[in-house]
């Protein structure tokens, strides 16, 4: 079955990668749950490796990184992907995926992981030449209680591989780690620390201790598929057998070397061994030959001084990136801030913008309910001064001065103006009779009578007093204004009464004059206005009559 399968492929998929890749095959994907699916990925991704295309690997890398979450898979995937991406000299990639996996080995409680996640980490930084960090890791799968044999073996060896070059190691480590990887069955290990206890005594000119550890060595190294231990090894044994004297064993081992590597894959040991074969034929006399070798010497060691310079300018562009990038996302976290902040001053500026704004819309308002209320206000004032409460008509002061504003302008247009006076004849005897009430009913209906007798624009009402009115009338003369005067005369006196719940007889007392009498003066024509009404009362009331004298008798 499908989990039976996946197992498989995951136990052979490094020692036996083409089986493993035909197990995972027979895999039925449809059937996998979730966290299959992400295994089948991981382990398709891990197969892949071995197909070349290491761009393909680690774009199928990525993708399962985007899937899986924060979980002891994700350390594997990353662990593999680190080997990759550093495998392809992607510095600035491994660089952050060794520090993403640092982050999450601290954060994911999966002590199970830890071990395959610091050899990925060990592995890397000694290839970026972090030793110091690289040892860390070292020490680490050593002192974990989880680490396997084969973990522990491959630490120990990378330990001694480190210390080696910086001359702070002896032999003991040596033969420990020999003992460990020998128990862990891990023989590719165990030879390599027989090919850097060779280098250690030849380094510490124990040719003896070398020379009897030498053919042990070079059959382990035989026997495992691995041109760049085998070439390092009889590189550093042709050394031995020159130092011992044994030129002719010493070229033999030093031309196997340059036979072994003819891609010149592995750098450093032609380099020993070119030097070494130089040195041979120049104290033999074959300075041509000498020559020769010198010369691919040279050529060597230029390229791989520049490979070593290259990749130096590389790691520390890597690293000064990731830098820039630390600092970058530190200064756009500020900037954020700051933005977050900016943001929030914003808003409160539009929040007090609308607090503003709706303060104005609210005075706006206020202003204009006042400025509506004052109106109103100053219209009724207006109106109280001006009119008479009971009848709506002009109150005597307001009368009298419209009626002086028509007479002047009458003046200037030469156009005659007549004012009636008239009075309510025995009103004292209505109020008596009937009541006060009915009195006030009186006069109103009076009014209501005159005006509708009225011209709007062209008669001027005004209650002069009690029951005494006036009517200025504009361009009139005092026939005209005598006719009128007959007319609403006749119209007081025909008011039906019956209304007020009485019945009784409403007449008025008129009087007459013109300005062709008395002048364009709002005095002279009040006076004679007021005569004429005092002669209609005294010749019997319900009458009109006309001033018949001139300005000269007021
Ligand atoms: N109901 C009422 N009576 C008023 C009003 N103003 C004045 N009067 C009354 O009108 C009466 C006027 O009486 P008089 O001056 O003697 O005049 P009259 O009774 O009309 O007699 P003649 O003018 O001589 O016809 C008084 O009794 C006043 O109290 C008013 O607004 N309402």
């Amino acid at each position: 079955d499908n989990q039976a399968l996946l197992a498989r492929t995951e136990a052979l998929r490094l020692s036996d990668p083409s089986t493993a890749m035909g197990l995972l095959s027979e895999v039925d994907q449809n059937s996998l749950n979730q966290a299959e699916r992400l295994r089948y990925r991981y382990l398709e991704a891990y197969l892949s490796t071995f197909n070349g295309d290491l761009d393909h690997t680690l774009a199928m890398y990525s993708a399962l990184l985007e899937d899986v979450p924060e979980s002891a898979l994700r350390i594997r995937v990353l662990t593999s992907m680190l080997g990759v991406a550093s495998y392809k000299k992607n510095w600035r990639q491994s660089f952050e995926l060794a520090g993403s996996l640092d982050d999450l080995l601290e954060q994911v409680r999966a002590p199970e992981r830890q071990p395959e996640a610091y050899k990925g980490l060990l592995v890397f930084y000694n290839n970026v030449e972090q030793q110091d960090i690289a040892l860390v890791y070292a020490s680490r799968i050593l002192n974990h209680t989880l680490a396997t044999k084969e973990s522990k073996c491959f630490a120990l060896t990378m330990r001694n591989e480190i210390n080696l070059k910086r001359q702070a190691v002896n032999e003991n480590a040596f033969y420990d780690a020999i003992s460990l990887c020998e128990s862990a069955k891990q023989p590719y290990y165990v030879t390599f620390n027989n090919v850097h206890l060779f280098e250690f005594y030849l380094e510490q000119q124990e040719l003896d201790k070398a020379q009897i550890i030498a053919q042990d060595a070079l059959r382990k190294v035989n026997s495992v598929d691995f041109v760049y231990l085998r070439s390092s090894f009889i590189a550093a044994y042709a050394r031995l057998k020159a130092a011992m004297g044994d030129t002719e064993e010493a070229r033999k081992l030093a031309l196997d070397v340059l036979q072994l590597d003819k891609a010149e894959q592995f750098q450093e040991s032609l380099i020993d061994a070119y030097q070494l074969l130089s040195t041979l034929e120049a104290d033999a006399g074959n300075f041509a030959q000498a020559y020769a070798y010198l010369t691919t010497l040279n050529r060597l060691e230029a390229s791989f001084h520049s490979e070593q310079v290259a990749k130096s300018l590389a790691l520390q562009q890597a690293r000064f990136d990731l830098k820039n990038k630390e600092s970058q996302i530190e200064l756009l976290d500020k900037k954020n801030q700051l933005l977050s902040t900016e943001s929030e001053l914003v808003q409160e500026q539009v929040q007090s913008m609308i607090m503003a704004l709706g303060l104005a819309v609210f005075a706006v308002i206020a202003l204009l309910f006042w400025s509506y209320r004052t109106r109103r206000l100053q219209n009724r004032l207006r109106h109280l001064a001006t009119t008479d409460a009971l009848t709506g008509v002009y109150n005597r002061g307001h009368f009298a001065e419209r009626s002086q504003q028509l007479i002047s302008k009458a003046s200037d247009n030469s156009q005659p103006i007549s004012l009636i006076f008239f009075d309510l004849d025995h009103f004292k005897r209505i109020n008596d009779t009937h009541g006060h009430q009915i009195g006030d009913w009186v006069l109103c209906e009076v009014v209501k009578t005159i005006e509708q007798c009225c011209i709007a624009n062209k008669h001027l009402v005004g209650r002069i007093g009690g029951e005494e009115f006036g009517i200025l009338m504009d361009n009139t003369d005092q026939s005209t204004a005598l006719a009128f005067a007959e007319r609403c005369r006749e119209a007081i006196n025909t008011i039906d009464t019956h209304f007020s719940g009485f019945n009784f007889n409403i007449s008025a007392s008129f009087g007459v004059s013109d300005t062709r009498q008395v002048g364009y003066n709002l005095d002279n024509l009040f006076s004679a206005s007021d005569l004429a009404l005092y002669q209609s009362k005294k010749y019997g009331r319900n009458q009109v009559c006309g001033y018949d004298g001139s300005a000269s008798d007021l």
